[in-house]
């Protein structure tokens, strides 16, 4: 099922269908007597982008690490393409994991590998392929996330944030994903690097149709790229659905992410931008 809808940033685009790609439910995780997720539930659907939002220290990350199969679980369920991935033998688990790139905070690259030779890793562990082929992916998922081929052969430090983050979303790519992981995406950079990075992920989630699942503290990201937002509070999901219903929450958090002193001047000349947007055409005599 998909019909088509208006994107934040005003270009149209198919709506999300309804097929739940990730599914929680109930879930609760800890550590030692301290209980972070209490019953959390939460859906993403195909090819949206979802905009995952929360105060500092909530359990964003690791809600995305209990996702991915990196922390326990203490109670609840999780199923992603459908399949609970505790339930899965190795070789099917392996299958599965392959079908989804995540991008962790800070683009997590290694320092001793050059960015040729991390976008690599992947196929180095999943797949069995020659030097030569290994190589030409590589440029590939290069020019795919902007960078030139001179960024092959550079170590993470010779980098600026900007193409870090580019080289780790190459990683991420690196074997042809469904679904993308993103921790934090703009976190470091400046305005203008952000609203490209942004960019770039709206571009590469239409063109290769994923399906999108971001941790962010930006609230531009969440006005251009996101399909819908979920935010958590108190170890659940508060609200969920498009930004307009976010914004319009009576929820004390949401109130004052959105409408507080940083995030109020943003949601304001959002609004009155789509305002403008909104204005008919001026007619001539
Ligand atoms: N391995 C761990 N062992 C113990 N506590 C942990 C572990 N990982 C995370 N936590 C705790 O879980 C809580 C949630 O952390 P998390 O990193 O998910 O927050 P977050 O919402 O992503 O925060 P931020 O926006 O600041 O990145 C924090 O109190 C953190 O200290």
């Amino acid at each position: 099922m998909t019909s088509s809808s208006t994107h934040a940033n005003g270009v149209a685009q198919q709506r999300p269908n309804r097929d739940v790609i990730i599914s929680v439910r109930d879930l609760v995780v800890g550590f030692g007597d301290k209980t972070i997720m209490k019953g959390l539930n939460l859906d993403v659907y195909r090819g949206e982008v979802l905009g995952f939002v929360g105060g500092s220290g909530q359990g964003k990350s690791v809600l995305t690490r209990a996702i991915l199969g990196l922390v326990p679980t203490r109670g609840g369920a999780i199923r992603v393409f459908g399949q609970d991935r505790d339930a899965l033998a190795p070789l099917e688990r392996r299958a599965l994991e392959q079908r989804w790139g995540v991008l962790f905070q800070n683009g997590a690259l290694f320092s001793g590998l050059t960015v040729k030779q991390n976008i690599q890793m992947p196929m180095r562990e999943m797949r069995d392929l020659s030097q030569r082929l290994m190589d030409e992916l590589a440029m590939l998922k290069l020019e795919l996330v902007g960078l030139s081929s001179d960024a092959a052969d550079k170590f993470p430090s010779e980098l600026s944030g900007g193409m870090v983050k580019r080289a780790a979303l190459a990683r991420a790519l690196a074997l042809d994903p469904e679904l993308v992981f993103l921790d934090e995406p703009t976190s470091g950079l400046d305005p203008i690097s952000a609203a490209e990075f942004d960019e770039l992920i709206g571009t590469l989630q239409q063109t290769l149709g994923l399906t999108v699942f971001m941790v962010t503290h930006d609230l531009d990201s969440l006005y251009s790229i996101c399909d819908r937002v979920a935010a958590l509070a108190e170890g659940r999901v508060i609200a969920a659905g498009p930004l307009e219903t976010l914004l319009a929450s009576d929820h004390p958090w949401l109130k004052a992410y959105f409408h507080g002193v940083r995030g109020g001047r943003l949601t304001a000349a959002r609004v009155e931008q789509k305002d403008e947007q909104w204005k008919p055409a001026p007619t001539t005599p």
